[in-house]
């Protein structure tokens, strides 16, 4: 093709290529920055029962009341915290009373109390990365406590004073792999979009799924007994300015269905909240599935065992899901480390979990060369990230 004086010129679609190729970056997407934010009301594990049959006026249950009692004692959770407090469940006496629809009033209070708790995870990890929140492109934002329009990622917007431009990308009802979804989209777009930098955030609360217990419905104590508050963020960018320092390169990213998992663990949102029942085969189907799910998204990068060899970060979905991840993989009890702390510190926060877990691995500093992220979501969804720490040495 010639121009109109004769000149040879390029065809467009070598022109688009070549514009394409120069729009992506050119390393990897990294893990720029973390920041993780809890509410204030802490419950022992150990007092939970009394607090939870109390609150809920319950004390008549006493089966029902040993039956947690147990579960707690076996979950090796030492404390949770939570956004509602024992006032607040007072004052909406239907949060209790499953005779009562409560969906509109627990709506009302996420719509502001998520946009918050993410806000504050968020600004520590803007804080750490050392840039301008005004030098934030994408945002993506996950959860399953509450749905509005608009939704977290614009409250969220406003409150970090994010310019109006940033791209906004809001994912709903990931369960517990909400997190590990969001840095899969983050990792997408960090390495398309050259000068990208991208934040993830990610916040649950309990008082979505909050009810009071039914002796015709004792499986719904297991998410009263294991799950808690919480709220995670990452910056998430490539080729690094010299300001920023990544602790992690995000080398691949994958995604797997476990075979007839569909009613393994399934969430329904009703009228009286959030209805979330993780079966008691789970962990069982965990174990004989991880390897396959790891070898998959192992073996494009030539890495098909050794998995002592890596370190993980494995989402804490309760005492038994590590013990599974851990039988599965044939690991060293240390190996899941980071993991059993952080669902000791906090129990299962659901997706936010995986970000705390990746923030004490680099606290632990011991962890060097190639590792994964493992998040473990409804269905059964199995989310892997393979990560390669830098090594580099930020104080937190
Ligand atoms: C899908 C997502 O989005 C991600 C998620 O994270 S979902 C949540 C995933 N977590 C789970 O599924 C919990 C995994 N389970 C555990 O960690 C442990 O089983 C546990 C801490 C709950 C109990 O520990 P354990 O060693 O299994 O003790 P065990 O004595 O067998 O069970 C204690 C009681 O809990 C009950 N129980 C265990 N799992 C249960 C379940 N999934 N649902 C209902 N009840 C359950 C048992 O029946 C038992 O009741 P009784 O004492 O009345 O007999």
């Amino acid at each position: 093709m010639t121009s109109l004086l004769g000149n040879p010129i390029a065809s467009p679609g070598a022109a688009i290529n070549g514009t394409r190729r120069g729009a992506r970056a050119d390393g990897p997407a990294t893990v720029l920055a973390i920041g993780t934010a809890n509410p204030p009301n802490c419950v022992k594990q150990e007092d939970y029962a009394d607090y939870y049959f109390r609150v809920t006026k319950s004390e008549h249950l006493v089966n029902l009341k040993a039956k947690l009692q147990r579960i707690c004692h076996k979950s090796a959770i030492k404390k949770r915290y939570f956004h509602h407090t024992e006032e607040l469940l007072d004052s909406h006496p239907e949060f209790t009373d499953r005779r009562f629809p409560s969906l509109d009033a627990r709506q009302d209070i996420v719509a502001t109390a998520v946009p918050e708790l993410t806000a504050a995870a968020a600004a520590e990890a803007i804080a750490e990365w050392g840039r301008p929140a005004t030098e934030i492109t994408h945002l993506v934002v996950s959860t399953y406590s509450g749905a509005h329009m608009p939704g977290t990622d614009f409250h969220l917007a406003s409150l970090l004073g994010l310019r109006p431009t940033v791209r906004r990308t809001m994912l709903y009802m990931n369960g517990c792999s909400s997190a590990s979804a969001a840095l899969r989209v983050a990792k997408d777009i960090a390495e398309n979009n050259r000068g990208a930098r991208v934040l993830v955030a990610c916040a649950e609360l309990t008082l979505i799924l909050f009810r009071a217990p039914h002796e015709a419905h004792a499986d719904t104590l297991i998410m009263q007994a294991l799950f808690g508050d919480g709220a995670g963020a990452v910056v998430v960018g490539a080729d690094p300015v010299s300001v920023e320092q990544p602790d992690f390169e995000m080398v691949s990213a994958s995604q797997a269905m476990i075979p007839e998992s569909k009613d393994m663990a399934k969430g329904r949102l009703r009228e009286d909240g959030l209805l979330f029942l993780p079966s008691r085969e789970m962990p069982s189907l965990v174990r004989e599935n991880i390897e396959r799910c790891v070898v998959d998204a192992l073996s494009p990068l030539d890495i098909s065992g050794g998995w002592n060899d890596l370190f993980w970060a494995v989402h804490p979905g309760g005492r038994a899901i590590l013990d599974s991840v851990e039988a599965g993989l044939g690991l060293d009890p240390r190996k899941l480390e980071a993991s059993r702390h952080v669902l000791r510190e906090y129990g299962n926060m659901s997706g936010p979990s995986v970000i705390f877990v990746l923030d004490e691995l680099r606290r632990q500093q011991e962890e060097n060369g190639m590792g994964v992220m493992v998040g473990i979501g409804p269905g059964i969804s199995v989310e892997t990230m393979v990560l390669r720490a830098t090594g580099s040495q930020k104080k937190i």
